[in-house]
């Protein structure tokens, strides 16, 4: 179905986030038909999008929470999440973040590296806790995705190298504040050969096999997120093919009886239920070039300036005869630019425009560069 923006936001003030509540819902509903509760437990990464109402949505259809810092896990416990569905992750957590999430007694912490592992225990025994542990590592799986979101190769800040982790696994004897519960791996966001996961999975097999050998069950395996999804057909395929998703793991990866299995999406999940609202300020004609300067810049939606990412955008005003725009926004900056020679009916000053599939990493990522005021979110 063609996009529509509710008739009363025509009025709104530019520029917006504009979240549309049925898709997110009808999203969550096809994710949890493919999850099948039980058979595989999704933690939403919180990074795509922390908005409240979206969060509580998420929450209230049976969802765990991904975070990534203690803004983060304070954040999911606000939404309503509950400890043991809240797993923290990163490479440079620091010791207030852990302290808050074990007095909060969160589920699990995704370790990254030997000196993590040994603040964990450190801050844990500080607290008269155990701090439940899985491992993240770096499988060196390529992705097959953008270059600057690529997390599981060895050049890779994330995770710990497989090289290295005898060394981790013998070390834990020495931490008896840390119990080792699972496996964590992420290798990359936006993937869409979905082949890059039963790399994966073959990867996680091996590993768990040589942990048994040393005598570590694992109750508990994390696959990471990842799952891309079409930013060039928003309309046509405005659910990501969950299914296919989940058929990768079934199919290739050796689950052990009762051993639960986690997913922590997250673009997947909220990316096509938000849109990116603008008016056009001006129209500039140089010799070489047609410019449609928009209200909204980089500081709004940073995903083009800085992985060169494609949005599909259209003009929701004009049905005028087409012609060829640079897309740009008003910040100093020449990468401020959200298309060049796109496509779209003639442009003028104060039409609308929107700019598709921005609910995940899009209002996240804004900042107030150029003293830049906060895009309002409204939700429908
Ligand atoms: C550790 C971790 N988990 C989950 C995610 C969510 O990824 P995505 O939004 O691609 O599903 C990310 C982001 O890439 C991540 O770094
Ligand atoms: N922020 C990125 C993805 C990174 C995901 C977090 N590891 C994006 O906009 O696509």
């Amino acid at each position: 179905m063609a996009f529509q923006l509710p008739a009363e936001l025509t009025q709104q003030p530019t520029p917006f986030y504009y979240y549309d509540l049925q898709l997110l819902d009808q999203t969550l509903a096809a994710l949890t038909a493919a999850a099948r509760p039980g058979n595989f437990q999704v933690h939403y990464a919180l990074k795509a999008n922390s908005n409240l109402p979206i969060l509580q949505r998420i929450q209230q259809a049976g969802f765990g929470a991904d975070c990534v810092s203690g803004g983060e896990v304070q954040r999911a416990l606000d939404a309503g999440f509950s400890p043991d569905h809240v797993v923290f992750a990163g490479v440079g957590k620091s010791d207030a973040e852990i302290n808050r999430a074990l007095a909060a007694d969160i589920f699990c912490f995704n370790a990254e590296s030997v000196p993590e592992l040994q603040v964990l225990n450190e801050l844990a025994g500080a607290q008269g806790r155990t701090a439940r542990v899985a491992l993240r590592i770096n499988p060196n799986v390529d992705a097959h995705t953008h270059a600057y979101i690529t997390t599981g190769l060895d050049a890779n800040k994330f995770g710990i190298n497989l090289a290295d982790l005898a060394g981790v696994v013998e070390g834990l004897d020495n931490l008896p504040n840390v119990e080792l519960i699972g496996l964590h791996a992420h290798i990359g966001s936006q993937i869409t050969e979905l082949s890059a996961f039963a790399n994966l999975s073959r990867k996680l097999n091996e590993l768990q096999t040589w942990l048994e050998d040393r005598g570590h069950r694992l109750p508990h395996l994390n696959v990471g997120g990842g799952l891309g999804i079409d930013y060039h057909q928003p309309d046509q395929n405005p659910i990501p093919d969950f299914a296919a998703y989940f058929g990768m793991f079934e199919q290739h990866l050796q689950r052990r009886p009762g051993q639960q299995v986690h997913v922590e999406l997250g673009r997947a999940v909220v990316a096509q239920c938000g849109t990116l609202v603008s008016r056009v300020l001006y129209v500039k004609e140089s010799q070489q070039t047609r410019f449609a300067i928009l209200d909204a810049g980089m500081t709004e939606l940073i995903r083009p300036a800085l992985y060169g990412s494609y949005h599909l955008i259209q003009n929701l005003t004009s049905q005028r005869p087409e012609l060829t725009y640079d897309i740009v926004g008003p910040i100093c900056e020449s990468s401020d630019t959200f298309g060049k020679a796109i496509t779209l009916p003639e442009t003028q000053r104060g039409d609308l425009v929107a700019i598709r599939s921005a609910g995940a990493y899009g209002e996240v990522m804004s900042s107030a560069y150029n003293l830049r005021e906060k895009a309002e979110a409204v939700y429908r």
